[in-house]
């Protein structure tokens, strides 16, 4: 008889049992396997971002990567974490529509890549096919405050709650896709009393992105962290490392020494074996 494999990755019910440990959740987004190899060690669990299409492809938004593409990089990311819990978010238009389409978007994008779940963005609009999804074995990580899924909507990527009635609807938000059984949920680009005052009254973890150090954990775009992406540098991006102007000067090393003919060298020259 064959011993059922162990489990070696963290699970969404261990990230979901951080609530109130007092150990922050640490995440990070990866697109590729060898970065996912380098932050699986540091890291709580690994989003594989629908970003990737504005920091990898270069689009404008979002709302142009495929559900083939997410599968594409979450096998890869699958491909180089050993510790980490992975999640993949879920591009624009594959769920929106209905509980039986989520959900099968979904099915296939854990069956195809082994992530450990997915995300996707809205509140009490997206409780019902929350519920759907987490009934059926499919462990949901939310998405609320600024959605960049609804850019179009929304016109522009300025922070959110900051009426009201904007602030009412997000933290009804966060309570009814906690009800429906998200296991965490991600706070976006919120103004610090909201997201403090979401993450007291929530019994799951919230995962901030320029939602404060009120938040239950947080999480940056890597690229953004690394100092790789420039196009904007929204309020919350701290850079950890500055890797564009390293990346431009090898370029611009390498490419010097090709014309003086510096390189390649010697040692980076296949000879005949002598007789
Ligand atoms: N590199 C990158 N980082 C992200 O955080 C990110 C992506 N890409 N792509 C998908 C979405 C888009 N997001 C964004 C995009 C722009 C701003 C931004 O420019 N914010 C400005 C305010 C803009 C305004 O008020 O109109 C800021 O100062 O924070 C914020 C989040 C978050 N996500
Ligand atoms: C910014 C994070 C939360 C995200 O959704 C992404 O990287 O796509
Ligand atoms: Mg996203």
């Amino acid at each position: 008889m064959s011993v059922p494999t162990i489990q070696r990755r963290k699970t969404t019910g261990q990230i979901r049992a951080m609530k109130g440990s007092g150990q922050p959740v640490v995440s990070l987004t990866a697109y590729t396997t060898p970065v996912a190899r380098l932050f699986d060690p540091h890291v709580d669990f690994l989003l594989v971002g629908d970003s990737v299409g504005m920091v990898f492809y270069g689009f404008k938004s979002s709302l142009e990567v495929t559900l083939d593409m997410m599968i594409a990089h979450g096998a890869a990311v699958m491909r180089g974490v050993e510790k980490s819990c992975v999640i993949v978010d879920m591009p624009f238009g594959t769920y929106q529509e209905s509980p039986e389409q989520a959900f099968r978007n979904a099915a296939r994008m854990m069956v195809e890549t082994g992530c450990d779940g997915v995300k996707l963005e809205g509140g009490e609009e997206m409780a019902e096919t929350i519920h759907f999804m987490t009934q059926r074995g499919i462990p949901v990580l939310g998405h609320i405050g600024l959605t960049p899924q609804s850019i179009n909507a929304f016109g522009s990527y300025s922070s959110r709650g900051r009426t009201d009635a904007e602030a009412k609807a997000i933290m009804s938000g966060a309570q009814a896709i906690e009800e429906a059984g998200a296991f965490a949920y991600v706070i976006e680009a919120t103004q610090e009393p909201l997201a403090k005052a979401i993450t007291e009254a929530s019994g799951v973890p919230t995962i901030g992105i320029g939602a404060s150090v009120h938040c239950d954990g947080q999480v940056l775009v890597a690229d953004d962290m690394l100092g790789l992406f420039s196009d904007f540098k929204p309020k919350f991006v701290k850079h950890y490392a500055s890797l564009a102007p390293q990346i431009a000067s090898a370029a611009e090393t390498y490419a010097a020494e090709v014309r003086s003919r510096a390189f390649p060298a010697v040692e980076h020259t296949y000879q005949p074996k002598k007789s």
